[in-house]
């Protein structure tokens, strides 16, 4: 049975409703008066008692519509009603028009001319319209007025006849039958709904759908059970978003949320994205410390598997090596300049060594604080997770005392040793010798060495590194670019590239925004590089600035480093701070 409520705006509809109810029997009709926000709210409440549609006529069901989420069927007003109507306004003296909106104006327009009646048709979009119409057509000496209760009220406030379009039965029958097909179709999708709901709340990651404002639009039960988010408020959640919808494909990422680590994946969908929140491995005892924040150590159970580039010998080297290295589990030190693929190659020998459940636990030497340092040594988190693979990502910039602990620990002979991959800079026997690192640390752990050359000292590699880089860009930015001038091309590989191949992927992204045809030209290489050189100097400016000062303290030394740059010259400094000389000169006091 249809438990369906009929909200009608005048009483005579009320009466043919009832007549009708007695007529049908699949479907349980109550109905009920009401006109426009009336009904809006006698709707609302049916909806909460469970009622499955609601019948409504005109402007009344339009509003109706919007407000509630169940079908709302609108009883249209019928070729029949208009014909009875203007038959029965023949019978009246004096100048007569028809006001409403489009779905009566229409068909009254053209029945009128079929009748040869004098009848003048005005369509409104809005209700607000009518009270100005009507005005209009009283000045031009208009008595009669044809329409929908508003127009109807209306009229008779300005004194004019006002003359109800009603619906016969026919339009009352017509909507019945709406009725029926409207249920039909609705509790169709409903169940459709409730069944992927039952699968999506039987699934153990959480799962939950954001918009672009970082609503949750849909949670699955596991999702509300961890997350307590109406609208999202975490930023490395709000940053992966971004990252998703900028780039328009998955990501997978690991994030430490309410102290637990989540590998999180993501997938855009039209205006959203979806998040699958996973279990990271072990999350208790890898967060008992509140210290050890998804910065300074990730966990990764997935690696994505990124090709390594190059025509150089020494890059084909460097692929033998990690094949051979790959089939060992001894720890292997790769060395190189910054953005030269390091840690690339870490996750390649990862890949290849992988055993199935064996994670990738990445430590941050550089950003890891002396109190996190210590935490992980109580815990002997090493020991822990020993059965995982450790990523010791720029082993240069561990503090001595901290390297110090770490090779006791790998001197241990009772200690369960993880396998350790390790990265560092270029200079390795340079701070060995001047004591910034442990001599004895980096023979321990760099018997298995792969060095990656700087990508100046082995220039062949870049062109076909810029084809590739290329050819992967064309799915983010559409097909416009497919190649590069010979010109513009040489200077790519004259560069020197001190960012290296990071650096050099970068340049071609800037090079495929900036470009306007379908050859990168010289003429945009000297744009993008002169926007990257202006780049590096700014970072340059702050790579000098020790961050952990007060506000004051690092604005000192910016404004200070930016004077050593313009040679002391405070005009020149101030200008391109964006401040005056003597606030310039008030700061540094
Ligand atoms: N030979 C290569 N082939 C393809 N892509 C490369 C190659 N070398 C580096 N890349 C890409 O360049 C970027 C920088 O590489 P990666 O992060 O591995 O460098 P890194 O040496 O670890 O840098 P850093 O020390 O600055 O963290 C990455 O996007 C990586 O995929």
């Amino acid at each position: 049975m249809i438990k369906v409520l009929v909200i009608v705006p005048y009483e005579g509809l009320l009466e043919m409703m009832k007549e009708v109810s007695q007529e049908v029997e699949d479907i349980e009709l109550q109905v009920e008066l009401g006109n426009l926000s009336e009904g809006v709210a006698i709707a609302k409440n049916a909806e909460n008692e469970g009622y499955h549609v609601i019948v409504s006529r005109g402007g009344t069901a339009s509003m109706i519509q919007e407000a509630v989420s169940i079908p709302v069927i609108d009883i249209q007003v019928s070729g029949y009603d208009v014909l009875r109507i203007l038959t029965l306004v023949k019978g009246f003296s004096g100048k007569a028009a028809i006001v409403g909106f489009s779905n009566i104006t229409q068909g009254a327009a053209t029945i009128s001319e079929l009748l040869d009646l004098d009848i003048k048709t005005l369509t409104i979009t809005r209700d607000s319209e009518v009270k100005e119409k009507l005005l209009e057509l009283s000045k031009d000496g208009y008595e009669v007025v044809i329409g929908d209760v508003v127009t109807v009220q209306t009229a008779k406030q300005l004194g004019m006849t006002g003359v109800l379009i009603t619906s016969g039965k026919e339009a009352v029958i017509d909507a019945l039958e709406e009725t029926r097909r409207s249920y039909r179709l609705f509790s169709r999708l409903q169940q459709n709904i409730a069944f992927m709901e039952t699968i999506l709340d039987s699934e153990e990651q959480a799962i939950g759908v954001f918009n672009q404002d970082n609503e949750v639009i849909y949670g699955n039960e596991q999702f509300y059970h961890e997350f307590h988010w109406l609208k999202l408020d975490n930023t490395d959640v709000k940053k992966l978003i971004q990252e998703t919808t900028l780039a328009n494909e998955k990501q997978v990422k690991t994030l430490s949320i309410n102290n637990k680590l989540w590998e999180i994946t993501t997938c855009p969908i039209q205006d959203a994205t979806i998040l699958f929140f996973k279990n990271a491995h072990s999350p208790q005892t890898i967060t008992k410390s509140e210290h050890i924040d998804s910065n300074v150590i990730e966990l990764h159970t997935f690696v994505a598997r990124t090709p390594i580039l190059g025509k150089s010998d020494v890059i084909h080297h460097v692929m033998d090596q990690i094949e051979h290295f790959g089939e060992l589990d001894g720890p292997v030190w790769v060395s190189g300049e910054q953005g030269n693929g390091k840690e690339l190659v870490v996750h390649s020998i990862y890949l290849k060594r992988q055993t199935a459940d064996k994670p990738l636990i990445t430590l941050h030497c550089d950003v890891i604080t002396a109190e996190q340092w210590k935490d992980l040594m109580k815990e002997s988190f090493f020991q822990k997770y020993a059965n995982s693979i450790f990523f010791l990502k720029n082993i240069d910039k561990l503090k001595p005392y901290m390297q110090k602990e770490l090779l006791q620990f790998l001197q241990n002979e009772n200690n369960r040793n993880p396998q350790w991959l390790i990265s560092s800079g270029d200079n390795m026997e340079k701070i060995i010798k001047n004591g910034t690192f442990h001599r004895e640390l980096f023979q321990l752990l760099a018997q298995s060495h792969i060095h990656i050359p700087p990508l100046r000292e082995r220039r062949e590699d870049i062109e076909y590194l810029v084809h590739v880089f290329i050819s992967d860009l064309h799915p983010k930015y559409g097909n416009e670019v497919v190649g590069i001038r010979n010109d513009a091309l040489e200077q790519l590989i004259d560069y020197d590239w001190p960012g290296n191949v990071g650096q050099l992927k970068y340049v071609i992204e800037q090079l495929f925004l900036e470009s306007q045809s379908y050859y990168i030209e010289k003429t945009e290489v000297d744009t993008v590089f002169k926007r990257v050189e202006q780049q590096a100097k700014q970072n340059d400016v702050l790579s000098y600035v020790d961050m952990s000062g007060t506000l004051e303290e690092i604005e000192k030394q910016v404004i200070i480093k930016v004077l050593e740059e313009e040679g002391m010259n405070q005009s020149r400094a101030a200008k391109r701070l964006g401040i005056n000389r003597s606030t310039l000169w008030r700061k540094l006091k």
